[in-house]
């Protein structure tokens, strides 16, 4: 049978994917890593179809080893008889603990599928509230920046885990970027905040990001000489 990875998007139930529901509605037992992403699956699959397993939120690898490993014993002996979902919030492949799961899948239960459904993760979701464009031609990077770190170097960054907006932007800034957080995108538990204002979201939340621009790069896109050009609309 087959374990699937489900992509639950940002937390609105409602973005969660026409082929993802289906899953969700065909499997025996849906698995969680977390409070958010099982309050998002309970909105459509009842309590009595998802499962029960422990994820520890540490860096400590034998701690982690040893949870994935109890983990994907418990999922795999379900697997055996049942197709099964490991739901995650945005997309699995997206700095995910489905990573963990399919990696000890693979190396200690080989004989089971798995398989995919993409999820809307965090990162396009924060794009549309901020209403900003990846256009073509240009470069988006991704990064973690936990604990008031500040990865730098490319032109455009959407960075994950911002638990110090304060500090990560101090030193964005002094990097020579232009910054804008968001906080609960399109998530129904908690307000969703998009500011520019590092104090106003200075209390630690993990459903933090922030784009960072660098100051001064320029729009290549042919359309965009429009906003500047003399031409009249209609
Ligand atoms: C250790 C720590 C370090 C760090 O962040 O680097 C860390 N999470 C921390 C805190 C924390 N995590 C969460 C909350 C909110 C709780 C709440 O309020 O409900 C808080 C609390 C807080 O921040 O206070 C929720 C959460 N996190 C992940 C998921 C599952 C998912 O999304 O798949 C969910 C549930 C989402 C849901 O509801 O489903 C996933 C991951 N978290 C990881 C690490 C990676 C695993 C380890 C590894 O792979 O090494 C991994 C797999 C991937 C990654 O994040 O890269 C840091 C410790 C604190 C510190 O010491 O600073
Ligand atoms: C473990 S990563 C999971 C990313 C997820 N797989 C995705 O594709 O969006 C957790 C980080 O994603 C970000 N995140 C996820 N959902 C979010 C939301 N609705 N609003 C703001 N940040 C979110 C936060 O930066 C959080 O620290």
């Amino acid at each position: 049978m087959t374990v699937y990875g489900v992509g639950l998007g940002p937390g609105d139930p409602k973005l969660v994917t026409v082929k993802g529901r289906d899953i969700l509605d065909s499997v025996t037992t849906v698995y969680s890593p977390g409070r958010l992403s099982r309050t998002v699956a309970r909105q459509h699959v009842p309590s009595s179809r998802i499962g029960d397993l422990d994820f520890p939120m540490t860096r400590d690898p034998d701690k982690l080893r040893r949870a994935w490993k109890d983990a994907a014993n418990a999922v795999a002996e379900k697997a055996m008889s049942d197709d099964v979902a490991f739901v995650t919030l945005g997309d699995p492949n997206v700095y995910s603990t489905f990573g963990h799961l399919r990696r000890t899948l693979s190396a200690f239960h080989p004989a089971i599928s798995v398989e995919v459904i993409p999820g809307v993760s965090a990162m396009t979701a924060f794009a549309t509230a901020l209403d900003i464009e990846i256009e073509s031609g240009t470069g988006l990077s991704l990064r973690e920046a936990a604990n008031g770190s500040a990865p730098t170097g490319p032109d455009r960054m959407i960075l994950f885990k911002v638990t110090d907006a304060v500090e990560t932007h101090e030193k964005l800034t002094a990097a020579g970027y232009n910054v804008q957080f968001g906080r609960r995108l399109f998530m129904e538990q908690g307000e969703t905040m998009i500011t520019t204002d590092p104090t106003e979201i200075a209390e630690r939340d993990y459903y933090t990001l922030a784009y960072a621009e660098r100051e001064g790069i320029e729009q290549t896109v042919p359309t965009a000489a429009f906003n500047t050009s003399s031409e009249e609309s209609v």
